[in-house]
């Protein structure tokens, strides 16, 4: 099944442009770690993908539908990059951070199963004793590491994940791209922006470049 298709996508800033004519493809169960310089439009392509942004010219699918009807499903795990507060008296706790990620299925769960699917991805992330902090006072690598259990408790198809390893000490990098290979294997389509080396993305099944508009298989 395709996961994510664009099909000459044409999209500027002003009269800047970021995508010409850029074409993609991932199929499911694909594992697409994405590079390229700063500024050379990574994030802007997610926007497209997550229907933020819209392209002047060009078509983009998810999950063979329209993206809104696609989102809707809720079968898209994201992790945006570096998103929450610095704030320490930010008013959410990660227990209520992660459940903002389950409202599109809540109805299908019961409240206690509800917490318990959103601990138990917690603790596979070895971040359980989080579980009532404010999200605030946690670190920046702690952060992120809730965001991705939060996406992933939703129990989606495909996982988008922006930078994920920035501000991540060494360990919890590996720790990352352990699990993301685990997913894969169990079936979890993965597409992967980073600055980090690919070859520390283990299983990864595509390495892709961003270019002059363009996006090429490396
Ligand atoms: N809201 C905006 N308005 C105008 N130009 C923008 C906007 N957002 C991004 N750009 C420009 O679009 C280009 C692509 O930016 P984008 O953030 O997508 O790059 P990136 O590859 O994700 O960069 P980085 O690796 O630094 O995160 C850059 O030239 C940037 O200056």
């Amino acid at each position: 099944m395709e996961m994510i298709r664009l099909d000459r996508v044409t999209f500027c800033y002003r009269e800047i442009p970021v995508l010409k004519e850029a074409d993609l493809l991932m199929e499911q169960g694909d594992y697409v770690v994405l590079t390229g310089e700063n500024g050379s439009g990574k994030s802007t392509l997610l926007k497209l993908i997550l229907g933020e942004r819209k392209p002047q010219k060009g078509q983009i699918r998810l999950l063979q539908k329209e993206i809104l009807q696609a989102l809707k499903e809720g079968k898209v795990g994201y992790v945006p990059q570096n998103s929450i507060s610095q704030n320490a008296s930010f008013p959410a706790t990660v227990q209520e951070v992660m459940r903002t990620g389950l409202y599109r299925k809540v109805s299908r769960f019961q409240v206690g199963r509800e917490r318990q699917i959103c601990l138990d991805m917690l603790e596979r992330l070895g971040m359980a004793e989080t579980f009532h902090k404010k999200i605030g006072e946690l670190s920046g690598g702690q952060q992120q590491r809730v965001m991705l259990a939060r996406a992933m408790a939703g129990d989606p198809k495909l996982l988008i994940l922006d930078e994920p390893t920035a501000g991540v000490d060494a360990v919890s990098v590996e720790t990352l791209y352990r699990l993301l290979e685990e997913w894969n294997k169990e079936g979890l389509t993965i597409l992967l922006v980073t600055h980090d080396d690919p070859a520390e993305c283990k299983g990864a099944t595509k390495i892709l470049r961003m270019k002059q508009g363009r996006i090429t298989e490396v």
